[in-house]
This record gives C-alpha cells, structure tokens and sequence, in this order.
C-alpha cells in the first residue's frame, strides 16, 4: 500500500505553511466559531485542512484501488485515455462516459460509490455554510452542483514518480468549485498571501486538504479565494517514493452558466461592482468553460512556448492581473 506505513515521515526541517484546522462535525452541528474558522479560511486563503470528515475508510480504499490501477499495464490504462477534446473523466475516456477498469470496478460498490457519496455529502455541507453566508438563498449553489443533472464532478487518484526532479503538476487554482484532496507523501504546495516562495503543506493523517475552486470564486464574486497551488517532489528522503493522492471534486451541472450571483445577494452584488466587469462572467457553461482549459492542459494542443500559467486559461480572472499568479510567476 503506498504511504503511511513504509514510507519516511515529512522532514523536520523543511518549511510548511500551517492551514487552519477546521472541524467538519463542529461545523455540520453549526457551532459559530468553527464556522467563522471556515468562512476566514475560504475568504483569505482559500485551503483549509478538514478534520473528523468521517470519509477515511473510504479514502484508504481509495489510495489501494489507485496504485492496483496506475500500476496496470500501459496498454491496459489506455483504453481509458481522456482524450484531447476537453473531457476529464478516464484515465487522463475517449468521450464522457463512464468505464472503469476491472480494478475501479472490483471495488465499486464498496470503495467508490461510498467515497464519492461521503465527500459529496461534506462538500455540499461546507457549500450550504458559505451560501448563508454569502447572502444567498438556501441552494443557490448547491442546486447547481445536484446530481439531477450531468456535472463535471470527479473523483480521482495521480501517481507521480519517484526521483522527480521537476513539478508533478505546475501552478494552478482548480476549476471546479470545491476540492476534497487526501495527501500521504508531501509535495503540494501554495503560496500564501503576502509570501515570495512557494510553501509545503504538510500531510496531517486523517486530514484533508480543502481548497476553493475557481467556479466558487466565481459564484462568490471572488469574495471566496481560488488560490494557487503545484505539486512537487516530495521533500527529503520521501522524494524517493512514488507519491499518490486521492481527491474528489466538485464540480457545477454542465449546463449551469459560470458567472457571479449577483442578483442573488447583495453582498456579492457589490463584490463585484469593485472589480473589472468580465472578471466574474465568463460568457461560458461550466462544461464549455471547463472542456477550453483542459483542452489547454493536454501537451498536445500545447503551441509555441510555455508560460507557466498557459494551463490554468488565460482568459479566467484576468489571472495575469491577479497578485498571486504574478508572484508565483516570479517564484518559479
Ligand atoms: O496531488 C496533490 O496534492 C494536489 C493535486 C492537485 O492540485 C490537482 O489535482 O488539482
Ligand atoms: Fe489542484
């Protein structure tokens, strides 16, 4: 099994960034405090670690089913390919339909449909926490996350190899608009408000890392913070690993239009009547939106030199004006 119990512990030496440890049962029972732990978390920084999800059974199958999976044979794993036009469901599917290898399928029905339902379930409780308390009526957002329609929603498991001396993934906010990511071996890293280095976050058992995507930055009128992040070697002597991480995202129904909720709460309303006007209308359904930056992301359709913001689109939030990406560009 990879991680916990055969691998090196973080270093001690190496630099983290300390997210704030916020407790999902705390906030499902609506205790204030916790709450406002969370809402501080998602305005400023956008990462959080979560505790007490109650999703760790299923996270550890999740962790087995993807290194039996990843380890098939190429040839085996192809059949399974994303594909170039935009989709990102298969193994990084020739079109958005939903086959599994014999792995995935083994454990279905005991692993994956209860992973899935759980972090579904913690995800749309957080989200019910920041509708209230953006101001917008109960299900404004969570309505177009529902499963009633097809989304962009996903689960999924990377393996990155050991010895890498190069990023396993470059900088980048998540499109979707909440993360749920379960991390064993370090690697992944943010750049905190204010800081001109990218930091470790360090891998805390039975913690996830949460992180606002750029549909809830969005939706919020940028009140919510989609923030940059890249995976990187595993630090000290656990670069020496294969590293694996397992993550659900969740994503808007296919069909919703990305824009801010303006006319919903007055709070985002003047959000953004501060900010340029096309930074929260994307002009784009969540599937059209999200189908133009993976398309950007696959090498393939890759032309000329890259930037290291070239994956992320160009046109989301005017990202080469946002503070962040400039930093991270010159940390880079
Ligand atoms: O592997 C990780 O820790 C993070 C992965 C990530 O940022 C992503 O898949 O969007
Ligand atoms: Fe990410």
């Amino acid at each position: 099994m990879p991680g916990l119990t055969t691998t090196p512990s973080f270093p001690i030496n190496v630099p983290t960034h300390p997210l704030v440890v916020v407790d999902y049962l705390l906030v499902k029972a609506g205790d204030t405090s916790e709450i406002d732990k969370l809402w501080r978390a998602a305005t400023e920084f956008g990462f959080w670690y979560l505790k007490n999800h109650g999703v760790d059974r299923e996270v550890n199958g999740m962790f087995d089913i993807g290194a039996e999976t990843l380890d098939l044979p190429l040839s085996e794993k192809m059949k399974y390919e994303q594909g170039d036009n935009g989709d990102s469901f298969g193994y990084k599917a020739r079109v958005t339909h939903r086959t599994y290898p014999s792995t995935v399928n083994a454990h279905m029905e005991d692993v994956v449909t209860p992973f899935v339902r759980k972090s579904m379930e913690v995800n749309n409780t957080l989200l019910t926490v920041f509708e209230r308390l953006l101001g917008l009526p109960e299900g404004e957002i969570t309505n177009r996350h529902s499963t009633e329609k097809p989304c962009g929603s996903e689960a999924r498991c990377i393996k990155t190899p050991p010895n890498q001396s190069t990023a396993g993934i470059g900088a980048h906010t998540d499109f979707g608009t909440l993360t749920f990511l379960h991390n064993r071996l370090g690697g992944l890293q943010v750049m905190p408000p204010g800081v001109q280095e990218w930091q470790y976050v360090k891998p805390l058992p039975g913690h996830a890392i949460c992180n606002v995507g750029d549909a809830l930055a969005i939706f919020s009128g940028g009140i919510l913070r989609s923030n940059l992040h890249r995976v990187m070697p595993p630090p000290g002597a656990q670069s020496r690993y294969e590293r694996y991480s397992v993550t659900f995202f969740t994503r808007p129904q296919n069909s919703v239009i990305l824009r801010a909720l303006s006319e919903h709460s007055q709070m985002i309303a003047e959000a953004v009547a501060k900010a340029p006007r096309e930074e929260f209308d994307t002009g784009a359904t969540a599937a059209e939106w999200v189908a133009r930056r993976i398309r950007k992301l696959r090498l393939r359709n890759r032309k000329g030199p890259e930037t290291w913001y070239a994956s992320m689109g160009t046109e989301h939030q005017g990202v080469e004006r946002r503070p962040d990406a400039i930093r991270a560009a010159n940390a880079a």
